[in-house]
């Protein structure tokens, strides 16, 4: 982690009581950056936004309360992970993802625009590439997103890299998430996302009981087990990829595109192995059809981001991802019960 600068900028984080957003919030933290958490909790809680780190409950499509946030506040920049992410969801309410996605993400800019906050950093997916043809993807796979939710990222991307060509002050980083995993290995957060569709998730949750089997969608594919194939990548290394991609854009570097993954792929069986080993839980599994929009295999190129900023991931040890996924299930389902 680099030394606290001498005066802290202030960042602003949007979805910043969620699972991915809390951890950016304690990373900039201990970076030494001031911080502002803008969220309307509709999947984060209070909670996960940790002090000295403040919480305004509110929505990015408000336009008047972030012309109220922007001038009593100075940010020098902003990091966007307020959004709805659930691909299915989006397949069936489209219209509900483009006005959370695409629309707020829109008067955010606007914001931005108008108050003249230099860096950006997005949080962009592989849903973007949709079903690749070869592994591993790199930033310049053509992009077939085959989801709502991977396409209204693909427009969030376009409004930042036009608005960045009209605006030389203005400059950004777009990271595109592989499959985010784990929590603060330290104990303070984890993914309490309601709901979650997540595998390492459903399966820490089925070794603790909560469900009575985890189901293997699909073991049929053309991978050397049958199931399917992700590239897992610790919250906490992701989350430290976008303080270096904040503090190479302060440093002066143009505006960039990275990939977030290890570069490995696990695949659906080896994970529950993984997560029986970790919680010594042989629990059930059933094998059903495939989940319809699954690609086989997804596997991230990540030469781009350790060359130009210099990123070293320290937890891509899958059980260690695993331990920190699963302590944290058991915290939740502690604090549940009666
Ligand atoms: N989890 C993953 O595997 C993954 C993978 C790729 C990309 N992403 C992206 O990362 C970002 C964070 O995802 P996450 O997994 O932490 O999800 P999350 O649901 O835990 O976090 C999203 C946060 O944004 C808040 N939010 C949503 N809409 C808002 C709005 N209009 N105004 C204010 N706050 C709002 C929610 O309350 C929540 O706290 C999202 O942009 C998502 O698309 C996640
Ligand atoms: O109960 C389950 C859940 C998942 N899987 C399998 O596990 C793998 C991973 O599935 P996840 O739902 O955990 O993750 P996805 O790869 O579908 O999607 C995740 O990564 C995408 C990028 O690749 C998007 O960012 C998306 O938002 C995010 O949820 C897939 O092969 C899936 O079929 C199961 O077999 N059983």
């Amino acid at each position: 982690m680099a030394s606290p600068p001498s005066h802290p900028s202030h960042i602003l984080v949007t979805g910043g009581a969620g699972y991915i957003g809390s951890h950016a919030v304690l990373a900039l933290t201990e970076a030494g950056y001031r911080v502002t958490a803008l969220d309307n909790l509709a999947t984060g809680f209070a909670e996960a936004v940790l002090a000295p780190a403040q919480l305004i409950v509110g929505d990015v499509s408000n336009a008047q309360l972030l012309d109220e946030i922007f001038t009593t506040h100075t940010f020098q920049g902003v990091m966007h992970f307020a959004a709805s992410s659930v691909v299915p969801e989006s397949v069936h309410h489209p219209l509900n993802y483009y006005r959370n996605n695409v629309a707020g993400t829109l008067n955010l800019l606007q914001a931005i625009q108008k108050y003249r906050v230099p860096y950006f950093i997005l949080s962009s997916t592989a849903a973007v590439y949709g079903i690749p043809h070869t592994n591993p993807v790199v930033e310049t796979t053509p992009l077939h997103p085959i989801s709502p939710y991977g396409r209204t990222k693909i427009i969030d991307e376009w409004m930042l890299q036009d608005l960045a060509k009209s605006e030389p002050w203005f400059r950004y980083g777009i990271l595109r998430y592989f499959n985010v995993a784990g929590g603060d290995p330290a104990g303070r957060l984890g993914q309490s996302t309601p709901k979650a569709t997540h595998l390492i998730k459903l399966a820490c949750q089925t070794a603790l009981g909560l469900h009575p089997q985890l189901k293997i969608f699909g073991n049929d594919y053309p991978t050397p087990d049958g199931t399917g194939v992700r590239d897992f990548i610790h919250v906490s290394d992701l989350v430290a990829a976008h303080v270096l991609v904040l503090q190479s854009l302060e440093a002066g570097h143009p505006s960039d595109l990275f990939n977030c993954g290890y570069g490995r792929g696990y695949s659906v069986q080896e994970v529950i192995d993984a997560v029986k080993a970790v919680s010594q839980v042989d629990f059930s599994t059933q094998v059903t059809p495939r989940r319809p929009g699954d690609p086989p295999a997804v596997i991230a190129q990540v030469d781009k981001i350790k060359q130009k900023i210099g990123w070293q991931p320290q937890y891509e040890d899958l059980k260690e991802m695993i331990t920190t996924a699963f302590r944290w299930e058991e915290r939740l389902h502690r604090a549940q019960r009666p």
